[in-house]
């Protein structure tokens, strides 16, 4: 068996799925797992990422479910840790991202790690330590009203040291577009100045690429998934279409969406105006105790004989504050999660074998329902969403292919385009 060299902790199930997938592209064979597994390791790769769903859980909890990741990583073998947030620093004015850092830092005995979101790929920047999305400045890229973890402040350095005990400093551009000796040099200046977490800029690839080399030696790194580009020539690994190789694909095809975000809603316009069988979910008719479910399983049954059938909830954002209006945040949220799990769990019951799930509230429930521990990452659709393999008691033969995609991420026809990847 080869050895595991790299342990990721994720703060989110779909972010996990972002970093699997630029591990792969590397090099890498990945796998996912489901929260933090009860026995050792069954796979043979060269990371695993632990996917948590502790992105805004009180700080205390999420310090104790990735310190938990930390332990079954540390027991695997893992020689550097990989802690996985998301690109646009989604944190709560309490965390996670600094004290799951600290904490991490402290288990370790690191004195110095690095935290950098960038990743360009999918429009996420860094420069001078500022975050930005698309063109635009974190707070004025739609993140300063998230609902959950609203973004004002596009200044990480500010962010993060609200966030830490520990002192944080920058790695500017200016340095990072020297190279790897560059870098460690200022590494080495900013541990004499007291600092121990040093945001780092890159605006591109190469940025990244760059980085790579220097961050070799540190025994955990913070990042979004963009950092993961450097990290497997570090352990000898290069890019190789094996590390992305699946099980053969087969079966029936389906989409099933909770994602109400601008690109979803574009994703999900775009499948329908190309002819394809789609069914909307209505959570007050959900609430009004109407088994939905069954309504949408009956449709689909003789459906999913023709082609891929897309069952969504996905709304925009007015209809969504209504019906949030009239069952609270929370409630609507968990109705609907329930409500698309069945549905993805009998859709796989009656032969889908492929499946898009797109949300990552959704994915997580959805995962959940299909009893899915552990996920073999493969091919990538669009950046940051991989197809998987997984075992699934709703598929007890030869498991199934899945993909979780972020509500951001993803081209509009990425709902068509996905089944082409697998063919
Ligand atoms: N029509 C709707 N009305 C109210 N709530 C909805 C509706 N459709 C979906 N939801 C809920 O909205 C939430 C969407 O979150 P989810 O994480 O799945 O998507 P996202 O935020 O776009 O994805 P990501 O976290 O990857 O960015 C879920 O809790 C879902 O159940
Ligand atoms: O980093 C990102 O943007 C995504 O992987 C993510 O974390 C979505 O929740």
């Amino acid at each position: 068996m080869a050895k595991l060299v790299l342990g990721c902790i994720a703060d989110d199930f779909t972010g996990a799925t972002d970093l699997a997938n630029n591990l792969v592209r590397a090099g890498m064979r990945v796998v996912q797992t489901i929260g933090v597994p009860e026995g050792p390791l069954d796979a043979d790769v060269d990371a695993v990422v632990v996917a948590l769903k502790s992105r805004t859980i009180a700080p205390a909890e999420a310090i104790a479910q990735s310190l938990d990741a930390l332990r079954w990583l540390q027991a695997q073998g893992a020689q550097q840790i990989y802690f996985k947030y998301c690109s646009t620093f989604d944190s709560t004015a309490q965390g996670n991202i600094g004290p799951v850092t600290e904490a991490l830092m402290e288990a370790l005995g690191c004195d110095f790690t690095i935290a950098t979101p960038a990743f360009p790929d999918n429009k996420r920047t860094v420069f001078k330590g500022y975050l930005f999305a698309g063109d635009v400045l974190l707070n004025e890229s739609g993140m300063q009203n998230h609902p959950l973890t609203p973004m004002t402040d596009p200044n990480l350095v500010r962010v993060l040291q609200a966030q830490c005990t520990r002192k944080v400093g920058l790695i500017d551009h200016a340095v990072v577009a020297r190279g790897a000796e560059a870098i460690e040099a200022r590494i080495a200046q900013l541990k004499a100045e007291g600092v121990s977490i040093a945001i780092v800029d890159a605006v591109s690839n190469d940025d990244l690429l760059r980085m790579g080399p220097a961050l070799a030696k540190l025994p955990l790194l913070t990042a979004g998934s963009g950092v993961a580009i450097g990290l497997p020539a570090n352990f000898g690994l290069a890019p190789s279409s094996q590390a992305s190789a699946l099980p053969k694909a087969g079966g029936k095809t389906a989409i099933v969406s909770g994602s109400c975000s601008l690109a979803t809603n574009r994703q999900v316009l775009d499948f329908i105006q190309r002819g394809g069988a789609a069914m909307a979910i209505d959570p007050l008719r959900i609430a009004a105790g109407v088994d939905v479910a069954a309504e949408v399983l009956a449709w689909a049954a003789p459906r999913i004989d023709q082609g891929s059938v897309l069952v969504y909830s996905t709304a925009e954002a007015g209809a969504v504050k209504s019906v949030q209006g009239r069952l609270g945040v929370e409630e609507a949220g968990a109705m609907v999660e329930r409500t698309i799990a069945a549905i993805a769990r009998g859709l796989v019951e009656r032969g889908v074998r492929q499946l898009v799930v797109a949300g990552g509230e959704t994915s997580g429930a959805c995962v959940q329902a299909l009893g899915i521990a552990q996920m073999q990452i493969g091919p990538q659709i669009d950046p940051g969403v991989p197809w998987c393999h997984a075992r699934s008691d709703a598929a007890p033969e030869a498991g199934l292919h899945i993909t979780l995609k972020s509500g951001n991420f993803g081209s509009d026809d990425f709902f068509t385009k996905a089944f082409t990847v697998l063919a």
